[in-house]
């Protein structure tokens, strides 16, 4: 089941796993024919007149096959090793990096029910405990396989009256083997999912850092963590003590066997039924039928526990994303004159079925517009940028790109022709001229000074340390709020996107920078079709429209100028900023 599984991902790797199955069968019979050496060793040493010289270069030519074969048998072990170890960090590394492709299709709302610390945990315990089946369990269970199968062939034929008693007490073991072992698959899965628990918790903890120590919860967290660290310990132990009563069965049951076995097999060799060499080979033998049992139970326990893991990876490769490219994309023509139509748009959050986001909204954006959303927190501007980016599906309604509905369009394709400053702006742990030419991951460096310059963002950049090549720290913590908000700007600006996004994109600038800034988007922003989310009403006087937002719901739509004159929520907000400014 779990090997079916893993099959498209081992399939490009047949011929390896192909060749190491043929050094696996060699190795194994090879040890297969050590016993027999044994037994003539035995019989032609001890079992009659030693002084021949006949018997003994006989022994000495036995002695020469004993060493031949141990030789061969290391070399194919050393050769299949390396094959089946290759074969196993390969497939784990093909897994990790599909899985992790997968996952970046994934639509926001997959995030919202999965921690990045689970996914994290996901790839990299879960993948481990694959590699360790295919890169060794695996081939051990063929090995012990092909040798508990050659094992009881060679027992047979040594004698059938102690192998069929053999036979019938190995039975006896197998049935709990099988039973223990499924056990075990449910325990595996439970203690994956209680490690990737807290490795999600750490993962959130970690990253918010400041405000854990600002209020003083460090041990509060760090009590939850242990929590939730003894809820896995204690999984893995219940997982482990069925796993231990796995191997005590299994010694148990196989050495009272061979006990039972050598007891019979003595008292035939007393009665001449059998030869001294022989009782020892089949002792060898049963050993190695022994000793093949607890390697299987081991690979099965392995094998149960690797499948439980598998099945968590599989859902993540497996999982749609919940908004995928169109069939038969369309293109989009005039690329540098964009007009948005939002008809009638109503969208829920999937978290929240029963109250709208956006409610029946229509507008229409002429190409080069600049249009400002306003409205208090809440009212669903945010939203809006998210339908457009099509990061969710509409309810109802149909948002068209001149004359293209967006659903029909690649995903690449849409989200080209849109450049976002988001309110919270993400800094990736590189350099600054890193940083920006994210943007436009072609440019060259003086692009990249030039859209820096632009957004004002060249001053502050020139200062840092070692300049453009400053590394910026995880998530920006080396900067400040306005200079990620700027580096934002400018890796916008690189995009050189027809439509351009900006949602509180100087909320954190002070104001003299705020006035520089805009002056800076005022000239990217001329000839592109714009929407600025902005709580500041000041940043906005030269929009061509305002849209006013409440509740989901366009309540006024005007110039600045003629908002003012009604008395709407516009008026109103403007009264309490604007006019009390001197
Ligand atoms: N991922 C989400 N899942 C569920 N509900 C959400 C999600 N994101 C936003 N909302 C809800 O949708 C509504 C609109 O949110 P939105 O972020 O669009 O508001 P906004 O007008 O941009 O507010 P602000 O000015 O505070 O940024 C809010 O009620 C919010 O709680």
């Amino acid at each position: 089941m779990l090997l079916h599984q893993l099959w498209p991902l081992l399939r490009p790797y047949r011929w390896q796993i192909l060749l190491a199955f043929f050094l696996l069968c060699a190795a194994s019979l090879t040890l297969l024919l050590v016993p027999l050496a044994f037994r003539d060793l035995i019989d032609l040493g001890f079992g009659s007149d030693t002084s021949s010289t006949h018997i003994e270069s006989s022994l000495s030519r036995h002695f020469l096959l004993l060493t031949g074969l141990a030789a061969f048998w290391a070399l194919a072990v050393a050769c299949r090793y390396y094959t089946v170890s290759w074969v196993g960090e390969r497939v784990t590394a093909d897994l990790r990096s599909l899985v992790y492709q997968r996952v970046l299709t994934q639509s926001p709302q997959f995030f919202e029910t999965l921690q990045t610390g689970e996914v994290l945990s996901r790839l990299t315990t879960d993948t481990t405990l694959i590699q360790t089946v295919i890169g060794s369990s695996v081939s051990m269970g063929l090995r012990s396989l092909i040798q508990l199968i050659g094992g009881m062939v060679m027992l047979a034929l040594t004698s059938w009256y102690l192998f069929s008693l053999n036979l019938g007490l190995m039975l006896l073991v197998t049935l709990p083997v099988m039973l223990i072992g499924r056990k075990v698959k449910h325990l595996s899965r439970e203690s994956q999912d209680r490690i990737a628990d807290s490795s999600a918790m750490a993962g959130e903890i970690l990253n918010a850092m400041p405000t854990v120590q600002s209020y003083g919860q460090e041990n509060r967290e760090t009590n939850r963590f242990r929590h939730s660290v003894e809820v896995s310990f204690n999984t893995a132990i219940r997982r482990t003590r069925v796993r231990a009563a796995l191997a005590a069965v299994v010694i148990a049951g196989i050495s009272g066997a061979i006990v039972f076995v050598l007891w019979i097999g003595a008292r035939q060799v007393g009665s001449g039924e059998l030869s001294g060499g022989q009782l020892a080979s089949f002792i060898l033998y049963a050993a190695l039928v022994a000793g093949s049992v607890s390697t299987l139970a081991e690979v099965w326990g392995d094998i149960m526990r690797a499948a439980g893991a598998t099945g968590r990876l599989l859902e993540l490769l497996d999982a749609q994303p919940a908004i995928e490219n169109p069939q038969q994309p369309e293109t989009l023509p005039q690329l540098d004159q964009v007009s948005i139509t939002l008809s009638e748009v109503s969208f829920y959050y999937p978290s929240k079925p029963d109250q709208p986001a956006l409610n029946n909204i229509s507008l229409q954006i002429q190409p080069g517009e600049t249009i400002a959303l306003v409205g208090p927190s809440g009212a669903g501007k945010s939203t809006l940028f998210q339908l457009l980016l099509r990061f969710y599906d509409l309810h109802h309604g149909t948002i068209h790109f001149n004359d293209r509905d967006i659903r029909s369009l690649r995903l690449q394709d849409l989200r080209s022709m849109m450049a976002l400053v988001p309110q919270d702006p993400v800094i990736f742990s590189s350099s600054a001229l890193e940083n920006i030419r994210y943007g436009k991951p072609n440019a060259s460096d003086d692009e990249v000074r030039q859209a820096a310059r632009a957004a004002y963002a060249d001053d502050f950049i020139q200062a840092l340390p070692q300049g453009y090549d400053t590394f910026l720290g995880e998530r920006g913590t080396r900067l400040s709020g306005g200079q990620r908000q700027r580096i934002a700007i400018a890796r916008a600006m690189l995009k050189d996107a027809p439509i351009l996004l900006l949602d509180e994109a100087t909320s954190a600038l002070d104001a003299e920078s705020e006035i520089l800034v805009q002056q800076g988007l005022n000239s990217v922003m001329h000839g592109r079709t714009t929407l600025v989310i902005a709580h500041r009403l000041a940043t906005i006087q030269d929009a061509d429209r305002i849209v006013v937002l409440e509740h989901g719901r366009i309540i006024e739509t005007g110039t600045p100028s003629e908002l003012r004159q009604q008395s709407g929520l516009y008026s109103r907000l403007a009264k309490l900023q604007l006019d009390i400014q001197p």
